[in-house]
């Protein structure tokens, strides 16, 4: 899909193609379309970016509470969205051993009891090993640290989303 084809659609159908660039965060994609024309991806990138950028902490940690924990529930439910689903099966998170399922249960849940949000790793870029160990180092972290880090996360989660759609056919969409 090329830069015209995105600047040419209407609210309906730009959010329909990017309100999941963002882990079940419609509402950036919808505040987004207003910033068109976009020059290329990056541009287009960098609108949703800065969208995360001017929230207010809060809003900073509602983006990262709408998405599903690593290997949790919803991977087991099969309620995941089909780009986390993709994503966490890439990582080789839906075929983890129950001691490894348990272990990253367990982490996840110390990681948001002490920051109030869950561990949030752009799974594309890692695998069942590195998940837990970074899991654990980033357990460590200050919390201001942290969020930072936690939203560096969905920007890459987004931008490979992003790359994803610009590349796809628009018949396909
Ligand atoms: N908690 C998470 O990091 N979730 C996810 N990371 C991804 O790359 N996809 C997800 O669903």
């Amino acid at each position: 899909m090329d830069i015209e084809k995105v600047n040419s659609m209407d609210f309906g159908e730009f959010v329909d193609v990017f309100g999941n660039v963002i882990e079940r965060c419609p509402l950036i994609a919808a505040a987004v379309w207003s910033q068109r024309p976009f020059s290329d991806l990056e541009d287009l990138k960098k609108h949703f970016f800065a969208f995360i950028d001017a929230l207010p902490q809060s809003g900073q940690e509602g983006i990262l509470r709408c998405h599903p924990d690593l290997a949790g529930s919803e991977l087991r439910r099969g309620t995941l969205t089909a780009e986390s689903q993709r994503e966490q099966s890439g990582a080789g998170l839906t075929t983890l051993g129950a001691d490894e399922r348990l272990r990253l249960e367990e982490l996840n849940a110390r990681y948001r009891a002490r920051f109030g949000f869950p561990f949030v790793l752009a799974a594309r870029f890692s695998d069942r090993a590195a998940a837990s160990r970074e899991l654990e180092r980033r357990l460590l972290c200050p919390s201001a640290q942290e969020l930072r880090t936690a939203l560096g996360e969905v920007k890459k989660i987004g931008s490979l989303r992003l790359a994803d759609l610009l590349r796809a056919d628009p018949a396909k969409l």
